[in-house]
C-alpha cells in the first residue's frame, strides 16, 4: 500500500513557535511578533533596479488552438500562468469560496475543534513553513485530503455537512481533471507524451495521483506593509491551481523583475508549477517561489488544489528530455519522500536532490 498523504508527517512533526491563532479581528497593531523585516526574509523587499517594466504571467484561454505553446512557454519562463475558459462551472468556484469564508468566520474556539494534530496532515491551523520563520504570517489555514467530512463533523452541525462535503469533492474531481490536462499540455510542448511516461501510462484514468486542498484565509491587516500573509516558498507539486477571492495578494517572484502581482482576474484560475515538475521537466519547467501579501480593507481568501502522484511512484526526470543535456539533473523521490525532505529542509529540498554533475 502506498502512503497516503494522511500519513505523510507522522514521523515529522513540526512544531510551531507559536501555539494557537490569535483573534485577528482584536489587533489594531501589529504586534512584534507578526513585523517582518529583511532579516526574517532576505527577499521581503527584492525588487529590481532600475525598476522593470510592468509585465505580469500570461492568462491563457485554454480553447485557444495554441494553448499547449502559450502554457509550455510560461512554465519555463514564469512557473505560473492564469487560465480562463478552464471550465469549472462559476457556480462550483462561488461555492467553494463560499465555503472557506463560512469557515473562517466561525468562531475561533470551533475551528480550533478542527485543529490539525503536530504529526496530522488534515484540519486548522497556521500553514505548515510557519515553523521556519521567526515571525507568525498574518493568516489561517484549513488543510483536506480526500473527504472532508471527518474534520467539517467538529464544525458544523449535520444539516449543513452533507452540501459542504459536496461542494469539496465536487471541487477535487473537477480540479483533478483539469490539472491532469494541463500537465499533458504543458509536456506536449516538449514533445513528450503519456507513452514517455512509464508511470502515467501503466495507470490509466489519473489511478496515478492524488490531491489535496488548502484553504486560505489573510484577515484585514493593521499595517499590511511590515505583515506577511504566506511566506516565500514553492509548492511541493506538480502543479497548483489557484483561486482567489476578488482582492490582490499573490505574487510571483522573477529574478528579473523581483516580486510580481498576480492581479485577481474573476473567474479565471491561476496555475503554479511545483517542484515535481521542475523534476519531471528535468528543469525546464521552473516552480515558481511565490508569497501572500495582505492588505488593509479586504479580507483574502484563496483555495489551492495541491496536485501530485500517488506515494509509490518514483518522480525522476523524463528521458526524452535528458538525453539532450546528458545526465539527469535530479534523483528520483516519490511525493512522500519529496513532502519529508521539505517538512524538515524547507527551500533547500530541491537542492538536496540535486544530482552532482560532474564537469
Ligand atoms: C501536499 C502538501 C503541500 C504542502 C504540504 C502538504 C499539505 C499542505 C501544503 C502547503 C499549503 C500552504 C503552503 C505550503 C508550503 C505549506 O506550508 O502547506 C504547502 C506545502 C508544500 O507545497 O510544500
Ligand atoms: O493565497 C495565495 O494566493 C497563495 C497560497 C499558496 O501559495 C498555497 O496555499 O500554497
Ligand atoms: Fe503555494
Amino acid at each position: 500500500m502506498p502512503t497516503m498523504l494522511t500519513d505523510v508527517f507522522r514521523g515529522h512533526p513540526i512544531h510551531l513557535p507559536h501555539s494557537h491563532q490569535p483573534d485577528f479581528t482584536s489587533l489594531s497593531e501589529l504586534p512584534d511578533s507578526y513585523t517582518w523585516t529583511p532579516k526574517d526574509d532576505p527577499l521581503l523587499d527584492a525588487a529590481p533596479s532600475p525598476p522593470a517594466a510592468s509585465e505580469n504571467i500570461p492568462l491563457i484561454d485554454l480553447n485557444h488552438p495554441d494553448a499547449a505553446n502559450q502554457i509550455g512557454s510560461a512554465c519555463r519562463t514564469w512557473g505560473a500562468f492564469q487560465i480562463a475558459n478552464h471550465g469549472v462551472p462559476l457556480e462550483l468556484l462561488q461555492g467553494i469560496e463560499f465555503l472557506t469564508g463560512s469557515l473562517f468566520q466561525l468562531p475561533v474556539q470551533r475551528k480550533l475543534k478542527a485543529a490539525r494534530s503536530e504529526t496530522g496532515f488534515s484540519g486548522y491551523g497556521v500553514a505548515r513553513i510557519s515553523s521556519f520563520f521567526n515571525k507568525q504570517m498574518w493568516s489561517e489555514g484549513f488543510t483536506i485530503t480526500g473527504s472532508p467530512l471527518n474534520d467539517f463533523r467538529k464544525l458544523w452541525p449535520q444539516h449543513h455537512l452533507n452540501n459542504y462535503c459536496d461542494i469539496v469533492e465536487e471541487y477535487e474531481e473537477q480540479m483533478q481533471k483539469l490539472a491532469s490536462k494541463l500537465m499533458w499540455l504543458s509536456l506536449t510542448s516538449l514533445g513528450v507524451s503519456e507513452e514517455d511516461i512509464k508511470w502515467a501510462s501503466a495507470n490509466p484514468d489519473l489511478n496515478w495521483a492524488q490531491s489535496a486542498l488548502q484553504l486560505n484565509h489573510y484577515p484585514v491587516c493593521p499595517e499590511p506593509d511590515r505583515a506577511m500573509g504566506l511566506a516565500a516558498h514553492t509548492d511541493s507539486t506538480l502543479l497548483t491551481i489557484l483561486h482567489q477571492n476578488n482582492t490582490a495578494g499573490l505574487q510571483v517572484f522573477r529574478d528579473d523583475l523581483g516580486w510580481v502581482t498576480v492581479p485577481p482576474v474573476p473567474g479565471s484560475l491561476v496555475v503554479n508549477v511545483g517542484d515535481l515538475f521542475h523534476i519531471l521537466s528535468n528543469g525546464l519547467f521552473k516552480s515558481v517561489l511565490h508569497r501572500a501579501r495582505v492588505n488593509q480593507t479586504r479580507s483574502r481568501l484563496s483555495v489551492a488544489f495541491l496536485w501530485g502522484p500517488q506515494s509509490d511512484i518514483k518522480i525522476s526526470p523524463v528521458p526524452k528530455l535528458v538525453s539532450p543535456v546528458g545526465s539527469p539533473l535530479y534523483r528520483s523521490v516519490t511525493w512522500t519522500e519529496y513532502l519529508r525532505t521539505k517538512a524538515t529542509h524547507f527551500n533547500e529540498a530541491l537542492s538536496m536532490i540535486k544530482n552532482d554533475i560532474d564537469e
